[in-house]
C-alpha cells in the first residue's frame, strides 16, 4: 500500500488548476489539505475555506507531508521549498528558475535532511526527460542534450514562420494560451531554455552550471529578413538549448535560435510542443516529442512526481558523485548567422573566420565561425544592435 500525501499545495494558476483537474480525475491515496495563493480576492472554481494567504499555515502544519510548489514567483519559491525540505517534507515544484539558480544547495538540503524534491514539470512541460536521464541513461555515456524547451517562444517562431502572424499578436496569444512566464522576456530572451537546459544538464553529465555563465540570446530581434533566408535556405528558425560534450572532461552548454534543417527532427515540432533530442554513445540518437506547456500537459509531469513520492521515490544524481568530474565553458567554436545594423559590430565580435557577406540598403549580414566566449562577451552589444544571431548547425572541423 502506498503511503498516504496529505498536500499542501502552492499557486493555483495555469498550472495549479491543471494539476486539480487530473488529481480529481484519479483515485490515488492523496488529499489537498490547503492551497495558498496570493491574492485572496481572486474568484476561485474551490471552496474558499481551502485556501490561504499564510504560507506558514501549510508550511508549519504536521499533518501536511508534501508540498507542491507552482507559484510564479522564484523567490518565494526558494523560500517555501527549502524551508519545507529541511523541515521533513517532500516536495514537487515547476519552478525551473528557481531549481537551476540553486540546484547544487537544493541537492545538498535534501541529502542532510533525507527529503526528496522532484521536478518533472519545470523541464519540457509533459516530456519525462528527467526521469529518463535520472533512471534509463543512469549509466549511459551522453554526448549531446538539446531541442525546444520553451513552448512559448515555439509557439511564437510557429505563428510567424507558417502563418505569417505578427510576432506580437503571437506573442500575446501564448500569454492568453497561459504558455508563457508572467515576464515573458523569460521565455523570448532564452533564459527559461537556459534554465531547463541547465537542470537537464546536472542529470545527463553530473554538472551544476551557474546559468549566468551561460550565453542565452533569443528570437526577441527577429525581423522578416531572418524568415525569409531561412525560407531561402528550406530551412526553420527555432530555439535551441544545447548541452554537449566537447571532450572526456569538457561541455559545452548554451541557448541561441538555430536554422534547421528539413532532416532534423525538430523542424517538425511546432506551436507549444517540445521536443529532445539525446545523443548517446551506445544508444545513439533518441527523440522526445511533447507538450512543452500549458496547465494539463505540465500538471500530468507534477501528478507523475506526485504518484512517484508515495513510494519515496528521489533522484539520486549518480552522474554528479562519479570521480571524473566533467566542468563547463564556453571554449566551442561554432558557425552562426548574424543579421546586423551596425557595421561595427561586426569587428566588436571577433569572428575567427566569415565565410559569406551580404550587404543591402537595409539588410546585412555575415555567416562565421565565432567562439561561444566571444558571443557570451558581446551579449548586450548585439542585443542593443537589432541583430538576430542564429546557430546555423554546420560542422566546424577543428
Ligand atoms: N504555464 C506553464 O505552461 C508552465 C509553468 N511552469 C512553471 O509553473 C509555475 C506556475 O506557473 P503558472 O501556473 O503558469 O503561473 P500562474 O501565474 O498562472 O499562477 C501562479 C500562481 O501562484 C500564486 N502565487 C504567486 N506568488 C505566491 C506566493 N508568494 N504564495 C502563494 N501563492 C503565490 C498566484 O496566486 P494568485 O492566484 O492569487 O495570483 C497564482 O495562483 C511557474 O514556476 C512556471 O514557471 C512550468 C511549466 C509550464
Ligand atoms: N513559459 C514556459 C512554460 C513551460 O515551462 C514555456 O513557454 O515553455
Amino acid at each position: 500500500m502506498s503511503k498516504k500525501l496529505n498536500i499542501g499545495l502552492f499557486g493555483f494558476g495555469i498550472v495549479g488548476q491543471g494539476l486539480y483537474d487530473i488529481t480529481v480525475s484519479r483515485n490515488l491515496n492523496l488529499e489537498f489539505k490547503k492551497i495558498a495563493i496570493k491574492d485572496a480576492t481572486k474568484e476561485r472554481t474551490l471552496p474558499s475555506h481551502l485556501f490561504t494567504t499564510d504560507k506558514w499555515e501549510i508550511l508549519n502544519d504536521p499533518e501536511i507531508n508534501t508540498i507542491i510548489e507552482l507559484i510564479n514567483d522564484a523567490n518565494a519559491a526558494y523560500e517555501i521549498v527549502t524551508y519545507a525540505l529541511k523541515n521533513g517534507k517532500n516536495v514537487v515544484s515547476a519552478n525551473k528558475k528557481m531549481i537551476a539558480l540553486h540546484l547544487e544547495e537544493l541537492v545538498q538540503i535534501q541529502k542532510e535532511n533525507g527529503t526528496s524534491l522532484l521536478y518533472e514539470g519545470a523541464v519540457c512541460g509533459s516530456i519525462p526527460i528527467i526521469r529518463n536521464l535520472e533512471e534509463y541513461y543512469d549509466n549511459e555515456l551522453l554526448y549531446a542534450v538539446s531541442g525546444i524547451f520553451n513552448g512559448s517562444s515555439n509557439y511564437i517562431l510557429s505563428k510567424v514562420f507558417n502563418e505569417n502572424q505578427s510576432y506580437n499578436d503571437a506573442l500575446k496569444k501564448a500569454q492568453d494560451l497561459g504558455f508563457a512566464e508572467t515576464d515573458p522576456t523569460l521565455d523570448v530572451g532564452g533564459y527559461d531554455a537556459k534554465y531547463k537546459v541547465v537542470i537537464a544538464a546536472s542529470h545527463a553529465y553530473g554538472i551544476f552550471a551557474n546559468p549566468d555563465d551561460i550565453l542565452n540570446i533569443g528570437i526577441q530581434n527577429l525581423q522578416n529578413s531572418d524568415l525569409k533566408y531561412a525560407r531561402e535556405k528550406g530551412q526553420k528558425l527555432k530555439l535551441v538549448p544545447v548541452a554537449k560534450k566537447q571532450n572526456d572532461k569538457e561541455v559545452s552548454i548554451y541557448v541561441l535560435p538555430k536554422l534547421v534543417k528539413k532532416e532534423d527532427f525538430l523542424f517538425n515540432v511546432e506551436n507549444e510542443y517540445n521536443g529532445v533530442s539525446v545523443q548517446a554513445a551506445f544508444a545513439d540518437q533518441q527523440f522526445f516529442f511533447g507538450k512543452g506547456a500549458g496547465g494539463h500537459p505540465t500538471g500530468a509531469a507534477v501528478f507523475s512526481d506526485i504518484s512517484a513520492l508515495r513510494y519515496d521515490y528521489r533522484y539520486e544524481y549518480k552522474k554528479a558523485l562519479i570521480e571524473e568530474k566533467i566542468n563547463f565553458n564556453n571554449n566551442e567554436v561554432i558557425e552562426v548567422y548574424l543579421r546586423y545594423n551596425d557595421e561595427d559590430l561586426i569587428n566588436k565580435l571577433h569572428f575567427i573566420d566569415i565565410e559569406e557577406r551580404f550587404s543591402s540598403k537595409d539588410y546585412h549580414y555575415v555567416v562565421g565561425s565565432i567562439k561561444l566566449e566571444d558571443i557570451f562577451k558581446a551579449k548586450n552589444l548585439i542585443l542593443e544592435d537589432g541583430a538576430f544571431i542564429a546557430d546555423t548547425g554546420n560542422y566546424i572541423a577543428s
